[in-house]
């Protein structure tokens, strides 16, 4: 897989043209890198990676990989899926093969690979998504979080170099949004550029390298630390501010951590605060 720049430029999308949902948005997806889409219930989050992968036609404004505008045409939006693959938040609209090796399969046998081709896929899919062991299951008897991931095996088998996530980790327990992230590292590592839509700030913040928010019909862009600690801006989005820039500022403040530390999380808060003699870490 090779790294490509998915961008959009001045979109208007929305599904009645008198009240559109984002009026003119414009943000670029590092190749690459990691993105969080952040927003609030109902912002439009959905309703812009909708329109990213082509599922969605914007009433305005283009959608571009590598600058080259997306055609609505069949055989656009074909080439623009093979490229661009959109993971539903809900994975019951994904899955409804007999097992979960034919949901995955799925995509690349409609792309007319060769059987083998097709079985290497899938293997590989559900290998980076830890869900190996399913294979044989039918999707419908595995849990919600087994059945996310299957979803997003399918569209990994796709082999696409963007992956755009609709709330990837929603409905998960804790240790398996830290399997789905660990799946997620392994994606990049092959390459694969990550989007997650999340109105989670405080897991934007842990994983994200730039953060597009969107508020108020529109998307403002840029590195975490600016976008997280902006209070007007979180204000407008209708977020808070991440717990771990608060408590980092304090201690930074109380003179507990050095100036420019920046802790993302737990970890990395404890990681930088000092050893005292006595105090066990
Ligand atoms: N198919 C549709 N037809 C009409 N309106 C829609 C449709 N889908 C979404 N909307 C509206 O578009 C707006 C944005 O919805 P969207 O699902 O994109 O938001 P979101 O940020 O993903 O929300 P959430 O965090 O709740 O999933 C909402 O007001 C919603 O009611």
């Amino acid at each position: 897989m090779s790294h490509r720049t998915l961008a959009g430029a001045g979109l208007v999308i929305g599904y009645e043209r008198t009240r559109p949902v984002l009026d003119g948005a414009t943000l670029t997806v590092p190749a690459g890198r990691r993105l969080a889409v952040l927003g609030a219930n109902g912002s439009g989050k959905t309703t812009l990676l909708r329109c990213l992968s082509g599922a969605l036609r914007p009433l305005a404004g283009t959608v571009t990989l590598d600058g080259v505008p997306l055609a609505h045409s069949r055989r656009g939006l074909r080439e623009h899926r093979q490229v661009v693959q959109l993971v539903l938040q809900d994975p019951d609209d994904q899955l409804f093969s007999a097992s979960v090796a034919q949901d995955v399969s799925f995509g690349p046998l409609n792309l007319g690979l060769p059987e083998d081709a097709v079985r290497s896929r899938v293997v590989e899919a559900l290998d980076l998504l830890a869900v190996g062991h399913l294979a044989g299951r039918p999707s419908h008897q595995l849990s919600f979080g087994e059945r996310k991931r299957v979803a997003i095996a399918g569209a990994v088998a796709m082999r696409p170099c963007v992956l755009l996530l609709d709330e990837p980790t929603a409905g998960l327990d804790p240790s398996a949004v830290a399997d789905t992230l660990a799946a997620l590292t392994r994606l990049q590592e092959h390459d694969s550029t990550v989007v997650m839509s999340t109105h989670d700030v405080d897991l934007a913040l842990r994983w994200a390298d730039d953060v597009a928010v969107v508020v108020d019909r529109t998307v403002v862009q840029g590195p975490p630390e600016d976008m997280l600690g902006n209070d007007a801006l979180l204000a407008r989005a209708r977020l808070e501010r991440p717990w771990a820039l608060t408590v980092g500022a304090r201690l930074r403040a109380l003179g507990l951590l050095p100036e420019g530390t920046l802790p993302r999380d737990a970890a990395g808060l404890l990681a930088a605060l000092p050893d005292r003699p006595g105090v066990p870490t």
